[in-house]
């Protein structure tokens, strides 16, 4: 042999079948933490509103792809981009043209080929959450996260649970109630599911999806600054907690100018845009603690590394998956959704 020996591991990773090299490095070092790296993307748009729906998607399409590829060349194994990327929160405005022509197919349309594309060039799984256009069912629109297998295939998608009600954020004019459920997608980087922008607000949504094995949620978002922005820093860490996983907290940034006025239906006078997306997209982890927040105003892409075994060792750690008492609560929620339910409230008789 020509030369000292560089290394043990060296020796071994030259001389050994994979499945042999992996079984003699646990007999070596033990049980292989799983580091994953994971990035957020937040962006403004990138042509006016008034561009030709073909012309704004485009323009998304082409930053989008630069920084994915800055995240490939960080090592960034799973990509998540903020809610309806593709497209201005046009969901405002109520109007339906040309907004709905952003709806696009999930399984097939443009922009799933393009983060296939993506996905394999850079050996990534990517979560991209488009507005759908289901055209077996009738052309119905939904909110969904298509995610797509670092392979290139399109492993599924999963669709926005709660839609909003609140502000100008008028989203049932435009789409449905998922019926995908809770869905979780095992990927070679660990179990990911997608909780849809409001989403967050409904503790029982996050909920589920770690009650089907989650270990990482992303939590792709719109939301303006006058509306939401004491609540961003609470609900995913809380959720990171309580359900003993990774919730990924991501937010647009910038203001969207639109065409023509809309109300806010509040008395107060006709407006162009939404207010500030503030951005401001942050990883937390299921022992509580998080990474600072992107910025409220600039493009950002989020790198961070987590340890998936984090997740089993905070539930050993401090139990609330075991103590949750979810047959407690399956019959109690049950008895509550019948008409005739009546609260078990005592009261004073005198
Ligand atoms: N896109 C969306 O669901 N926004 C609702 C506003 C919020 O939840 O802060």
């Amino acid at each position: 042999m020509a030369g000292e020996l560089l290394s043990v591991e060296h020796c071994l990773e030259n001389h050994l079948p994979e499945q042999e090299l992996k079984e003699v490095k646990r007999i070596l070092y033990g049980r292989e933490h799983v580091v994953v790296r994971i990035g957020l993307v937040q962006n403004s748009i990138a042509a006016e509103t008034t561009a030709p729906v073909a012309v704004q998607r485009s323009a998304l399409h082409n930053k989008i792809s630069r920084i994915t590829e800055a995240a490939a060349s960080c090592g960034v194994n799973v990509l998540c981009y903020q809610e309806a990327w593709t497209m201005p929160f046009a969901f405002c405005t109520r109007e339906k043209q040309p907004w709905c022509e952003f709806a696009e197919e999930a399984d097939f349309g443009p922009t799933t080929q393009l983060c296939q594309e993506l996905a394999q060039k850079y050996n990534m799984v990517i979560v991209s959450p488009i507005l759908e256009r289901d055209s077996i069912h009738g052309d119905t629109l939904w909110n969904t996260a298509v995610v797509i297998s670092n392979n290139g295939h399109v492993l599924g998608k999963t669709r926005k649970n709660h839609i909003p009600r609140v502000g100008d954020f008028n989203e049932s004019t435009y789409y449905m109630e998922g019926d995908t459920g809770h869905v979780v997608f095992q990927t070679q980087f660990g179990r990911l599911a997608v909780n849809i922008c409001y989403g967050r607000h409904h503790p029982q949504n996050w909920m589920m999806y770690g009650v089907n094995g989650a270990e990482i949620v992303f939590n792709p978002s719109a939301t303006v600054g006058g509306l939401s922005e004491p609540l961003w820093a609470i609900e995913a860490r809380n959720a990171a907690i309580a359900n003993s996983y990774f919730a990924c907290a991501i937010n647009r940034v910038g203001t969207e100018v639109f065409p023509n006025e809309f109300t806010s239906a509040d008395g107060k006078p006709a407006h162009k845009d939404f207010g500030h997306f503030y951005g401001s997209s942050y990883v937390a982890a299921p022992d509580g603690s998080r990474t600072p927040g992107l910025s409220r105003n600039k493009d950002g892409l989020l790198v961070t590394e987590v340890d998936l075994n984090l997740c089993r060792q905070v539930k050993d750690h401090w139990g609330f998956r075991m103590t949750q008492r979810l047959d407690l609560y399956a019959s109690s929620l049950s008895a509550a959704i019948m008409p005739n339910y009546q609260p078990p409230i005592v009261r004073d008789s005198c």
